[in-house]
């Protein structure tokens, strides 16, 4: 019997917060949430939480922002509204992955419209590309007039604010000598915002077109992009949550940015019940991991179904082309004549999976799977999935899938609600969580 309790839901996913309340056999807690013409967000909670225990439901992608501050009102709202104890539950939680790199100065690609392709006329490079520096090639390196150019558009810091001029911030961790004297002088931290690249270059370094070439920025790229976790954690936190609950955290050292109890729930029970009961001789096939940051992840289910592991070094940089890489990826592992099963926490444009499938099909895998998380699915993402060399992915509805479902023939999903409504139950009765990380 679960008594005094309210379970809220944002706009992200109503039909999650419905799906919970079910199994927890709760109704969702009334609430209007609409907008002032201005465009700000209008929130009234219309059941009382005075002395409840309150969890908000609210999860990441599509309108992202709006849904963040959504969520901020409504936690500040039941706390003026004196409530016990205010959960935020995010399935997908925003702002947890920012890339490292630059974006284009027309912002991040992922929230435009998916763009009609003809079909004879598609390629598997992103539409609008995938952001990354130095994309341009360089033909020549002439070091008297491309070093000063180079040197101008190379102003980089560490995650302190200093100068990466100093030798031992190199990344092979060498000092630098008299003869590989660093250059350029370090320009000044801008407040509230952290640095792109952790590595320093010297008169030697500039000598190298290769090392060079991969630093040369579009115009139009800039060379600083504000990390939001710390800020996004410290909203939440300020608006008033007590708890805060999330689902495969694209990196799980982001619970450390909490000062409140922060539940990082597993999807890989499910990932892995799938394969055992959807997957033919499941034991024979690999489990890939698409990038060296998601190998934990994917070694844990191989490791726990006793199958074999591969892993795909995925460099968001220009690197050199050779037969065993796929432009930017490079395959460690045997993979001919086998099923492979991509596992990984997000996917969003659907670069890194479709990259990694066509790599897999090229070193002859029979079928692909692709196992994720979170389907964001942003921009032409599903378009790419349906070209692309994927069998069949599979992914949670920790973002609402129905639409993606209609448009997408390889696509199955795994619904999550009973971990969160469990999660939702063991949390209001002060019981361990710790069992909703076993998985065998
Ligand atoms: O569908 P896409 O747009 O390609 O994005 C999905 C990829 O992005 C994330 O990793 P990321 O590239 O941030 O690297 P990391 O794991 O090293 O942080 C995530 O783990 C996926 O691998």
């Amino acid at each position: 019997m679960v008594r005094n309790i309210v379970i809220l839901g944002g706009n992200s996913h109503p039909i999650l917060t419905e799906n919970i309340c079910n199994i927890l056999g709760l109704p969702v807690s009334n609430r209007t949430l609409s907008k002032f013409s201005v465009g700000e967000t209008r929130c009234e909670i219309k059941d009382s939480v005075r002395g409840k225990d309150v969890f908000i439901i609210q999860s990441g992608g599509g309108s992202v922002n709006d849904h963040l501050m959504e969520l901020c009102i409504m936690i500040s709202a039941c706390k003026m509204g004196s409530a016990k104890r205010v959960t935020a539950v995010l399935p997908l939680f925003p702002y947890s992955r920012q890339p490292d790199l630059p974006y284009n100065k027309a912002g991040a690609p992922l929230s435009k419209p998916p763009l009609e392709v003809p079909k004879d006329k598609y390629t598997f490079e992103s539409v609008p590309a995938t952001p990354a520096p130095g994309i341009d090639k360089t033909p020549s390196f002439n070091k008297d007039t491309d070093l000063s150019r180079v040197m101008s558009r190379t102003s980089l810091v560490n995650g302190n604010g200093h100068g990466l001029v100093n030798g031992t911030s190199r990344s092979n961790g060498e000092s630098s000598t008299t003869n590989d004297l660093p250059l350029n002088p370090a320009p000044a931290p801008r407040p509230g915002l952290t640095t792109l690249h952790t590595q320093s270059f010297t008169t030697h370094d500039l000598q190298n077109p290769a090392l060079v070439s991969t630093f040369q920025a579009k115009p139009g790229y800039k060379r600083w992009v504000a990390q939001a976790g710390t800020l996004v954690a410290d909203l939440l936190t300020c608006a008033g949550a007590d708890h805060v609950v999330a689902l495969d955290l694209h990196d799980p050292q982001y619970q450390g940015f909490f000062d409140i109890p922060m539940d990082n729930l597993y999807g890989r029970p499910l990932l892995q019940r799938y394969i055992q009961q959807n997957i033919p001789d499941f034991k024979d096939a690999v489990i890939v991991s698409p990038d060296a940051g998601g190998a934990k992840r994917a070694t844990a289910i191989a490791d726990s179904l006793g199958m074999e592991f591969a892993l795909i070094h995925k460099e968001r940089r220009p690197t050199r082309i050779t037969d065993r890489q796929n432009a930017t990826m490079m395959l460690v592992g045997n993979v001919a004549n086998r099923v492979c099963i991509l596992i990984d926490d997000l996917v969003d444009t659907a670069n890194t999976i479709t990259r990694a499938a066509k790599l897999l099909r090229k070193e002859r895998a029979t079928v692909v799977y692709a196992l994720i998380t979170h389907g964001v699915f942003s921009g032409d993402a599903i378009q790419r999935i349906n070209l692309s060399a994927i069998d069949r992915i599979v992914v949670t509805n920790s973002v609402p899938q129905d639409h993606h479902r209609k448009v997408c023939s390889k696509l199955d999903v795994l619904d999550v609600s009973s971990i969160f409504a469990e999660a939702i139950r063991r949390i209001h009765h002060g019981e361990s969580i710790s069992v909703l990380f076993q998985y065998d």
